[in-house]
């Protein structure tokens, strides 16, 4: 029996994302995506590494609900490939990209998984990005057709909805430090982007509504706990604009329908201001979402550093790291679902991604990954007690149910509870889907 139980309904998931899974890019008429163009550009990613083919889940989806089943999950989070369902990012639709995603819902709810279906996990159609991609406005409303079209097609079945996965990474890692696709160095241009990408979580919140179908729909924030490096009060306004930057410039619009004050400034001052049209933070506010879907992974310490273009810098915490570099600190997920629930008035969240990379040596045809079960238990608890101390935490996707292509590292992290073996595809338990299979089963740690 566990000493920490859960409550009775928690969804016990486990999360992936299209690119970062399905392989076959260029089949069943799949426009091209900016991960396709920017891992096909030379020195981008690890070891020269692509999604051409990834877990190849396009073509073993039905071996993957199998272990999803094995394993006991309640719900699966997974995310559509805009290029597959509309390849030119708008206009003419894919039939063959909405019948792999209609097998896929089919599948998984006659397993007894409830689908959690992200709309936009990073893959934009590399058209679109031609055309301007998110610094163009009209973007916002390309995504809203191609999300409407997903909700005609999938919304019978599918009942919880999120728009985006982690805006601030499409805007920062993709347009600031160009890190990831579509690998700009601009950060005016990443706050336009952020903009813009708010513009498209407001228009695709405002079609699913006006469809009535009745399920719930939010979005997915990375979120973090900010933390002063010291005593200093300039650490503290350090943390407080770290905090603005990273958390509340993502956070007050979805929930506040409003921008933080102190940041539009920041910004305005540092920055070209986003381009904020007439209307657009009606948009916005008009557009309530029903949960907030958080990714926490480490805490973010910092320091006062007046040098800095936003006067902080990062500080390494002194707890042990996994093979990411970030800190072990499940606290901070307590302190981030405690603050969300007293800041944002009591909101429906769900924890959409949690989890550790770690080396996973395969030896014997077996992964013994004890970090990983350690990680994985301790966030669990810090998770247990924000329940206990009210929020209304309604769910927990581990990310990930399988090792994948991991951005620019390629495949050199493994955050997979299933061990991937790449050359032969082979799908391989670790010791922690065997231990989280036993949380699931006794729905507590
Ligand atoms: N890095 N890392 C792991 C993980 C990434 O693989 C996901 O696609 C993102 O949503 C989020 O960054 C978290």
């Amino acid at each position: 029996m566990p000493k920490h139980v859960f409550p009775v309904d928690f969804v016990w998931g486990a999360a992936t994302a299209a690119y970062q899974i399905e392989g076959a890019v260029r089949e069943d008429g799949r426009g091209e995506s900016i991960w396709d163009r920017f891992s096909h550009t030379p020195g981008k990613i690890q070891g020269g590494d692509t999604g051409d083919v990834a877990c190849d889940h396009y073509h073993r989806y039905r071996e993957d609900v199998a272990l999803m089943r094995e394993m006991g999950l309640k719900g699966y989070r997974f995310s559509i490939a805009w290029p597959r369902i509309v390849p030119a990012g708008k206009g003419a639709l894919n039939p063959k990209g909405l019948d792999f995603y209609n097998a896929l819902v089919d599948r998984l709810l006659a397993n007894g998984i409830t689908p959690y279906a992200t709309l936009y996990h990073w893959e934009l159609p590399q058209l679109l990005q031609d055309r301007g991609g998110w610094d163009n406005r009209d973007t916002a409303a390309y995504f809203a057709e191609y999300a409407a079209v997903v909700f005609e097609s999938l919304g019978d079945r599918v009942r919880h909805w999120i728009t985006l996965n982690e805006p601030s990474v499409v805007a920062y890692n993709g347009h600031a430090i160009g890190e990831h696709a579509p690998g700009f160095t601009d950060y005016a241009l990443a706050v336009r982007v952020s903009h813009h990408l708010n513009l498209a979580h407001a228009r695709a919140v405002a079609a699913y509504r006006q469809l009535n179908q009745g399920g719930v729909i939010g979005t997915t924030l990375n979120l973090t706990s900010v933390y002063p490096a010291g005593n200093a009060p300039e650490d503290g306004a350090a943390a407080r604009i770290a905090d603005g930057m990273y958390n509340r410039w993502f956070l007050d619009p979805v929930l506040k329908g409003a921008y933080p004050r102190d940041i539009l400034e920041l910004f305005g001052q540092k920055l070209q201001a986003p381009v904020i049209q007439a209307g657009d933070l009606e948009r916005i506010a008009a557009a309530p979402i029903d949960f907030l879907g958080l990714n926490y992974y480490s805490r973010l310490l910092v320091r006062s550093a007046p040098s800095s273009p936003f006067g902080y810098e990062a500080v390494r915490g002194a707890g042990p790291c996994t093979a990411m570099g970030w800190e072990i600190y499940p606290d901070g997920l307590y302190d981030l679902l405690v603050r969300l629930d007293r800041d944002y008035g009591h909101p429906r969240l769900l924890v959409t991604e949690n989890g550790a990379a770690f080396d996973d040596p395969l030896q014997a045809g077996r992964v013994a990954d004890p970090e990983r079960i350690a990680y994985l238990r301790e966030h669990f608890l810090a998770a247990r007690r924000a329940i206990e101390s009210g929020v209304r935490l309604e769910g927990y996707f581990v990310w990930s149910l399988l090792d994948n292509f991991e951005w620019a590292h390629g495949y050199s992290r493994r955050f997979g509870l299933i061990y991937v073996d790449y050359p032969t595809q082979e799908r391989i338990w670790k010791d922690s889907a065997r231990w989280y299979q036993g949380v699931i089963r006794q729905n507590g740690v």
